[in-house]
């Protein structure tokens, strides 16, 4: 299947090249940029020199068709509304990373990206691609929203419990930390080293673009809706996200009982690994790979659960996450070309 990438010279166009590289079923067809396009990959990346060498070209939408299967789109959002209801109508799967076709409601998009929404006809033909919860959709699409990072993690960590409706809807506290390649590779003060080094910085309080799509996608997997606290943190590391999440029980169970339910729900996937009592996880863990990392504890004497939900921001939470849906798409086997284990330390 041949591929192209838009949005190619950023971290997670980056990220899908890496991979995309070792699938055997894929060729990288197409590379676009903007900013850079003539210029060589290995121009704005040196680690695929004698790798993966190709150049970096312009958007042409007449020249795609006949080149690529699949387009993903790396860019920020804003970009893919504009291109892809031409792409879909060219029958191309298009494989969205960005948050414009996440939301159903236009204007829940445009209350929080402030920016007008895709249209309501091509918002209705995406899946959101969290691909754990949605496969039978996602086996039938061709136009995927990919997550955002923080939701992968947040709603595979809730996901049990809300299907279980073992909680109380109103009472959910996610506690998100990620490290700074989430801020893409764009330039901005505040990735700078000198202001995350030896720092930890909450940012969009109340204002997070993914308040919203974690409350929607809550409602798909459980049919309730509810109101969640969302607090985010840039934290000095390069890759690697944690959401501690709390909610409150509406039912006594031991961490046992828990610890049955996350292994039972989860028990056919590939990338959930649930950890066992006292096992917390921890972000380098998963690094590198497309694993979602799950710890949990019980506390009997507040009633409340927590839990520790690890991804890798650039793999499960983005390149990764949408190789996995290509591969539901494609009918291949889900784990294709993300087989690597986490690299450690
Ligand atoms: N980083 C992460 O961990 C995650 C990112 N995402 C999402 O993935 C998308 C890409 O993020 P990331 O790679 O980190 O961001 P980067 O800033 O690293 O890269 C963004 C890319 O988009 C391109 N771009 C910017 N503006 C335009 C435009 N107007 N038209 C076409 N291309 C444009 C840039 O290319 P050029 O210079 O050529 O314009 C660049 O290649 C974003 O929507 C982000 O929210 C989702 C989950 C996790
Ligand atoms: C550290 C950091 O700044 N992270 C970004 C993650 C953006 C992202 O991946 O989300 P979308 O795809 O929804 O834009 C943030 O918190 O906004």
């Amino acid at each position: 299947m041949k591929v192209g990438i838009i949005g190619a010279n950023g971290y997670g166009g980056a990220e899908l090249i890496r991979l995309l590289h070792q699938h055997p079923n894929v060729e990288i067809e197409m590379l676009i940029s903007n900013s850079t396009k003539g210029s060589l990959l290995t121009d704005q990346y040196k680690h695929f020199h004698y790798i993966f060498e190709k150049s970096l070209e312009e958007w042409n939408p007449d020249e795609i068709q006949s080149k690529v299967d699949v387009l993903f789109f790396a860019t920020p959002s804003g970009v893919s509304k504009e291109i892809i209801p031409q792409l879909i109508e060219r029958d191309i799967i298009c494989i969205d990373l960005s948050g414009d076709f996440r939301l159903k409601d236009e204007y829940l998009y445009e209350k929080w990206y402030k920016n007008k929404s895709a249209n309501i006809e091509d918002l209705q033909k995406s899946v959101y691609g969290l691909t754990e919860i949605n496969r039978n959709e996602i086996k039938k699409a061709t136009l995927i929203a990919n997550p955002g990072c923080y939701p992968t993690a947040t709603l595979l960590g809730l996901a049990p419990i809300l299907k279980a409706n073992v909680i109380n809807m109103n009472s959910i506290i996610i506690d998100g930390k990620s490290g700074v390649s989430g801020a893409g590779r764009k330039p901005n003060v505040g990735s700078l080293f000198s202001e995350v080094n030896e720092n930890v910085t909450a940012y969009k309080l109340g204002k997070h673009q993914h308040i919203p799509e974690i409350e929607q996608e809550i409602q798909n997997i459980c049919g309730f809706p509810a109101t969640v606290t969302f607090t985010t943190h840039l934290i000095p590391m390069t890759r690697g996200i944690m959401c501690t999440i709390y909610a409150n029980l509406k039912k006594n169970m031991s961490l046992e009982e828990m610890l049955e339910l996350y292994q039972e729900t989860y028990l056919e996937e590939s990338f959930i690994r649930i950890r066992p009592k006292d096992k917390l996880p921890s972000t380098k863990e998963v690094y590198g790979s497309n694993y979602c990392d799950i710890g949990l504890n019980v506390d009997e004497r507040t009633g409340r659960i927590t839990i520790i939900s690890v991804i890798d921001n650039l793999v499960k939470g983005a390149a990764g996450q949408a190789i996995q849906n290509l591969n539901v798409i494609a009918g291949w086997d889900e784990r294709t070309g993300l087989n690597g284990i986490p690299i450690y330390p």
